[in-house]
């Protein structure tokens, strides 16, 4: 069976539907990713952001099929058009090793100090595409090294003479180098931090133009995502709340959350403190309807009471909130329920 079957599939690389992925711990299930519904399209960047505990990595890793043990997904999610959830664990295991690529946080652990990176790479290349030639063992590899700004001259070397940011950027080439179709970038700070983000924006470029990959970059440098993504994804509470256009969603946000997101992110950067008053829920028992509504400044009654659809949006984002669905008359709501939401104060026990 080939994933590749028609064109049309191949044009959608991932395509995710009520995807859910949640842990199982004595307090009950940590539900991380929930109901979550997108397509990303070849060669497509999509940035993710959210605060922190949001489900950002666990959704990456989710897609990948790369979750601890405990762990649970259901739904669906197509790779390729091939139903990821129903495959069997060796088909999963064949896809991932070639077609689907994690650069970690850490990416530090799979390099062998007495192997040249040449070797590295051939490795690599030989355990997932059995008889590639010596040439063009050496041509990929040298792309994948000029894609992350390796000089071809270090092609020889140990990993010891190399420093840790160029190591990281190493094992990056090393994921590059079999053209994964889908590549999950999970804070890659670590590997890029020495980098200016001039720099960082190109690589990613590049690694679209050279490998024609889709790429999920988990980031909380909105700078970058608003420089090198096509679209940006907004997670709260282990929902996608907005979606959209990268230039769409930074100009005009839709929702309140990724407007005080983006408001407490640039505060940060020039007047200091300047965070989203309170805190993402527990998500053992995340908060009814709306998630974000405790925290929303423009909560209406409705918020508590009934989870907003996500609807598409006048300017090509979608989000999930009451207040932008009134605002572009995709819903009509009474009076009581567009009354603003009456809060109870939270107790000292609720906040502790
Ligand atoms: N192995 C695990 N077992 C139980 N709960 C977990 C596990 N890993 C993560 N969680 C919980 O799942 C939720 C989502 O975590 P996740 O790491 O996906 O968030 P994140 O958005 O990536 O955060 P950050 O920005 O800090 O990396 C959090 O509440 C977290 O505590
Ligand atoms: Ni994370």
């Amino acid at each position: 069976m080939s994933p590749r079957a028609d064109d049309q599939a191949v044009e959608v690389v991932i395509e995710a539907e009520d995807l859910r992925v949640w842990y199982g711990t004595e307090r009950g299930p940590v539900r991380a990713v929930d109901e979550v519904d997108f397509t990303l399209r070849r060669g497509e960047i999509l940035g993710l952001v959210g605060e922190s505990g949001c489900g950002k990595s666990t959704l990456g890793r989710g897609l990948l099929g790369l979750l601890p043990e405990g762990a649970a997904r259901d739904g669906a999610l197509r790779f390729l058009g091939t139903d990821m959830l129903t495959l069997s664990r060796r088909e999963q295991n064949r896809l991932r090793g070639r077609e689907l690529g994690m650069i970690f946080q850490e990416p530090l652990t799979r390099l062998n100090p007495l192997m040249r990176i040449s070797e590295h790479f051939a490795e690599t290349l030989r355990v997932h595409e059995k008889g590639i030639s010596k040439d063009e063992v050496k041509r990929r590899s040298l792309q994948a090294l000029r894609v992350m700004g390796i000089p071809p001259t270090r092609f020889r070397a140990y990993p010891h003479e190399f420093s840790g940011g160029m190591r990281q950027r190493l094992m990056i080439a090393l994921t590059l180098v079999l053209r994964p179709s889908f590549v999950v970038a999970d804070e890659p700070t670590t590997a890029l931090d020495v980098l200016v983000e001039a720099q960082i924006i190109r690589i990613l470029h590049d690694l679209r133009d050279t490998f024609d990959t889709s790429l999920l970059l988990i980031t909380h440098n909105l700078g970058i995502v608003a420089e090198a993504c096509d679209r940006v994804a907004v997670m709260y509470a282990g929902k996608i709340v907005e979606i959209g256009p990268a230039a769409e969603v930074f100009r005009h946000p839709q929702h309140p959350y990724t407007r005080e997101l983006l408001r407490s992110t640039i505060s940060l950067s020039t007047t200091g403190l300047n965070f989203i008053e309170g805190a993402p829920p527990d998500l053992t028992t995340p908060p009814p309807a709306c998630r974000f509504h405790p925290r929303c400044p423009d909560a209406m009654s409705v918020c508590a009471t009934r989870e907003p659809p996500a609807l598409d949006l006048p300017g090509g984002s979608r989000a999930a909130c009451w207040a932008a669905a009134a605002r572009h008359d995709l819903v009509t709501l009474d009076a009581e329920e567009s009354a603003p939401l009456e809060r109870e104060e939270l107790s000292v026990a609720d906040e502790a």
